[in-house]
């Protein structure tokens, strides 16, 4: 396997008597979307920050794109772009003029920062308020013009903090195909989000952090065999209710949307839709409940008991 574009060993952080990153390990490959999950006050920001070269951490060992944002922030910056989970913008400044401006900060020339404004203006879908002030911008509008400013200089190595946060259905939906899009142009992807279905999606890899520790692959792993609800829907439910009875699968929850049924992996999933099936049930939907990515958290949240 190449080098990592991301490697972080044995980072921690404190600030004051708050040990904000206690004890994070993990990597995040080229041509990978990456995401950092993790509750509020984890520390996500924090290995984030660290990551960008804007915070140094107390002990650890962080590589991007080989570099160590430490003694080589420079070099780091040119390889990595970073949205920050809020943007401080020049609120008299266009939209058009903070692109350029951010171009010229990375030494592109003045035709080729106009040049790369005016395509990430279109890219990012804000060409009806790009000579607007950015004071002007909605919170959505803010978090599309601090994406397009992540990509100036056509990073290798993208962090994204709450990249969705403000942003309404059809513009998640944008953000989701172009994260996609660059990751499959060969970018590593970091991304940190609440939404954990929307990460579902997007995602290829998962970090989890809590109280500034990232999970171990082996605790990971064992989240995978623990039960999970899964949701089945049939076109006739009495027949799916008589059906689950006779298999002795008790539903803990039937709703409007059909019946909830704990179930152990895909294995056994597989096998009771086809139960199911050869009983006669005419079964219209069936698939996990939550995603892996929220399954997998609430399982860790609760030390992987199921
Ligand atoms: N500059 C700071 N000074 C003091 N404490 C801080 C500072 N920055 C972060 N913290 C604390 O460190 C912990 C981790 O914060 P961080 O912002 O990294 O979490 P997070 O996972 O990003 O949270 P959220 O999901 O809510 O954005 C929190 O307890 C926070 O209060």
């Amino acid at each position: 396997m190449t080098a990592p574009a991301i490697s972080v060993e044995g980072v921690s952080r404190r600030f004051g008597e708050v040990h904000a990153v206690r004890d994070a390990s993990f990597e995040a490959h080229a041509g990978s979307v990456t995401a950092l999950i993790g509750p509020n006050g984890s520390g996500k920001t924090t290995l984030l920050l660290m990551l960008a070269t804007l915070l140094a951490p107390d002990a650890g060992t962080i590589r991007i794109a080989g570099h160590d944002p430490v003694t080589d922030a420079r070099a780091v910056r040119q390889a990595m772009g970073w949205m920050p989970d809020v943007l401080g913008s020049w609120s008299s400044m266009t939209v058009r003029d903070t692109l350029v401006t951010t171009g010229r900060l990375y030494e592109l020339s003045p035709e080729l920062s106009r040049a790369r404004a005016a395509e990430l203006i279109r890219l990012v879908g804000l060409e009806p308020l790009a000579d607007a002030p950015t004071r002007v911008l909605s919170r959505g509008q803010k978090q599309r013009l601090s994406l397009g400013r992540a990509l100036v200089h056509r990073p290798s190595i993208l962090l994204l903090d709450e990249p969705a946060s403000g942003l309404d259905p059809a513009a998640r939906v944008d953000l989701r195909v172009l994260v996609r899009r660059l990751a499959g142009e060969g970018a590593a992807v970091l991304v940190s989000s609440h939404v954990l279905s929307e990460l579902d999606e997007m995602a290829d890899a998962a970090v989890y952090v809590d109280q500034g520790v990232t999970a171990s692959a082996e605790s990971i792993a064992a989240t995978r065999t623990t039960m999970r609800d899964w949701r089945i829907r049939a076109l006739d439910r009495p027949a799916l209710m008589a059906a689950l009875d006779a298999l002795d699968r008790r539903p803990t929850e039937v709703d409007h949307l059909g019946a909830l049924v704990p179930v152990a992996g895909e294995t056994e999933a597989a096998e009771l839709l086809a139960r199911l099936v050869e009983r006669g049930v005419a079964i219209s939907a069936f698939g996990p409940a939550v995603g892996d990515l929220e399954h997998t958290f609430l399982d860790l949240a609760k030390g992987g008991r199921s």
